[in-house]
């Protein structure tokens, strides 16, 4: 790890409590200001909780009736629109529109990826739009309207339009109940849902208690998508357009060095763990038709919203780990996938889609074919104040154990489930040993941080270790500015985006704690140096450059720091 200086090292019991934990996934956080959501329920809960005999008798556990939690929605009746259909249908289009013309209004997105591309598309239609996600603050003057991560939903303002996309996703196992927050919390007059029609029985049980008015609209997909009889067979067929699929950064890197070496194309790829920012770039140079890169490779990291000028998909297998086990991909999944192929007005007028081997054609064709299964549950969470009272009749408690208690004690109505929060407790059988406050436990607890990656997991343990010995966390304290290199291998490159990540978290607690960590500027201009590391890694990768036209990877990277340090230092 060359540029992050751990001073302290986790504990062995905590590397052994570790070493026994698997998963994995990126955790979202949810909203900054939890206790501003005091709602119907909660407030009572507060005055009867006054009396400490009377809170004994109430059970915060209860979580049958989440509607109640946003007393602002339920002022109004809402007019509910739910647009569903297969993928480029144009709900999203459809929605948009009504979000371009409303007084005021929020884009809620299940990708900061997404955020940004809406918030892109309305100022360029002069429609004045912030960006909010957990890690930016991009503010317009004027804006009346905000793009954002659905975590970001503020349940306490009043806007005039409302879009929840990909809304399917409140049948998520993580993310779940993030999107049940915004359905049921947006103090909207207009409130637009786009996605799945799997979601649309859920959805329509869940409001059947907040007096919203709803309305379904269903779509049909703007241009064809063909499914191939014959699978891609060898990596010598790939042409302009396509994008392969698969779900290990190693075989990512393994397939765009075959295809590169074939001498004909050159790719791009897109996977979770890049920088967001590297992923749109990688995006961009693929829809751009003048740049050299012409297919892509990429994960499932494409498979939401995205418009990408793809003509054909092509699966190169349809099993993926998901963090506990290898299982085959689901229905949805597949669908979401194939359907990034030849978007409407991309510039291929019809998608194909494909799997590189015949054996994996029967379960591509079938799942096309199956409609998505319907959803019956949708994901719940209890918000910080629940946890904070019940923490108050139980204070010896720390926030793992409040935390496993409501996992294993709530009560929830036949339409909810709650939210896995394995990597919460994760956090907090760390955070658990320092002496902070529930809030502050909760916040770490919440935040962005990949405990199954080694170099995060070590920066968020050494932000909370200085955060609660000097309440100030400096950034080079535990990171040496103007160290960061091209990386020269996969593992080097590996830990780039770690270090990425922790920069992240570092961005985001800025955010959160703002005067305890105060080297924003700093830990988001280090960010974008890795991010063009990253890529200057990615454009040295399976292509052969003449050597007098540029500089070697080694000098470059030097002279790209030293020019970055020198403005920024
Ligand atoms: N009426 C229209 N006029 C021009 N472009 C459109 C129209 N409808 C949709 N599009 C374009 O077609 C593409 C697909 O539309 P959109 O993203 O709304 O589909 P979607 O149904 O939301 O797909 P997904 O389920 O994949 O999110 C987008 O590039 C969008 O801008
Ligand atoms: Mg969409």
């Amino acid at each position: 790890m060359a540029s992050l200086l751990f001073r302290r090292r986790l504990s062995p019991a905590i590397i052994s409590y570790k070493s026994l934990l698997h998963g994995g996934g990126e955790f979202y956080l949810l909203p900054g200001n939890m206790a501003t959501e005091a709602s119907f329920g909660i407030c009572n809960c507060l005055r009867k909780f006054r009396s400490s005999t009377a809170a004994r008798k109430v059970d915060f556990t209860d979580l049958t009736r989440p509607h109640t939690w946003y007393p602002h929605a339920r002022k109004k009746s809402r007019n509910v629109f739910l647009h569903v259909g297969p993928t480029n249908s144009g709900k999203t289009y459809y929605a948009l529109k009504q979000l371009e013309s409303s007084s005021s209004g929020v884009y809620c997105g299940p990708l900061r990826l997404l955020a940004w591309e809406v918030a892109k598309r309305l100022n360029k239609s002069n429609v004045p739009c912030d960006l909010i996600t957990g890690q930016e603050r991009e503010e317009v003057e004027g804006a009346r309207h905000k793009s954002i991560t659905v975590e970001m939903a503020d349940v306490t303002s009043d806007y005039d339009c409302a879009i929840i996309d990909e809304v399917q996703m409140i049948g998520c196992r993580t993310r779940g109940s993030s999107f049940t927050r915004a359905l049921l919390g947006l103090a909207a007059n207009d409130l637009h849902l786009c996605g799945d029609a799997a979601a649309v029985p859920l959805v329509q049980e869940i409001l059947k208690v907040t007096g919203d008015t709803i309305k379904v609209q269903y779509y049909e997909r703007l241009s064809p998508l063909v499914p191939l009889k014959v699978p891609l067979g060898s990596f010598s067929k790939i042409r302009t357009g396509d994008c392969v699929v698969t779900f290990s950064r190693t075989e990512i890197y393994k397939m765009k060095k075959q295809i590169e070496a074939g001498g004909m194309h050159r790719c791009s790829v897109v996977y979770g763990s890049l920088p967001p920012e590297t992923r749109t770039r990688q995006a961009t140079m693929f829809n751009d038709a003048s740049s050299n890169s012409d297919v892509l490779v990429a994960s499932d990291a494409i498979g939401m919203g995205l418009n990408l000028n793809i003509s054909r998909i092509i699966f190169s297998t349809l099993q993926k780990f998901d963090g506990v086990e290898i299982r085959d991909l689901t229905v949805p999944e597949i669908k979401q996938i194939a359907g990034r192929a030849g978007r409407y007005k991309s510039n291929f007028p019809v998608g194909e889609v494909t799997c590189l081997n015949a054996d994996d054609l029967p379960l591509l064709h079938s799942s096309l074919d199956y409609p998505s299964p319907v959803l019956e549950r949708a994901g719940v969470f209890p918000n910080f104040d629940l946890l904070y009272m019940y923490s108050r009749l139980h204070p010896k408690h720390g926030i793992h154990e409040i935390l496993d208690h409501f996992m294993d004690n709530a009560k929830l109505s036949e339409h909810y489930f709650i939210a896995n929060c394995d990597e919460l407790l994760k956090v907090a059988a760390i955070i658990d040993t320092l002496p902070l406050s529930l809030h502050d436990k909760y916040l770490f607890c919440i935040s962005p941080v990949e405990m199954d990656d080694d170099i995060s997991s070590q920066g968020l343990t050494q932000f909370a270790t200085n955060y609660s010995n000097n309440g100030l966390v400096r950034l080079r304290e535990i990171f040496t500015p103007g160290t960061l290199k091209v990386p020269t291998s996969h593992t080097a490159l590996k830990e780039l985006e770690s270090i990425h990540k922790v920069l992240d978290l570092y961005v985001w607690l800025s955010y959160r704690l703002e005067e305890s960590f105060p080297d924003r500027e700093l830990a988001s201009s280090q960010k974008a140096i890795c991010s063009m590391l990253i890529e200057e890694f990615l454009e040295g990768q399976g292509w052969q450059r003449p050597r007098t036209k540029r500089l070697t990877q080694k000098s470059r990277s030097i002279s790209l720091i030293s020019q970055e340090t020198r403005q920024k230092f």
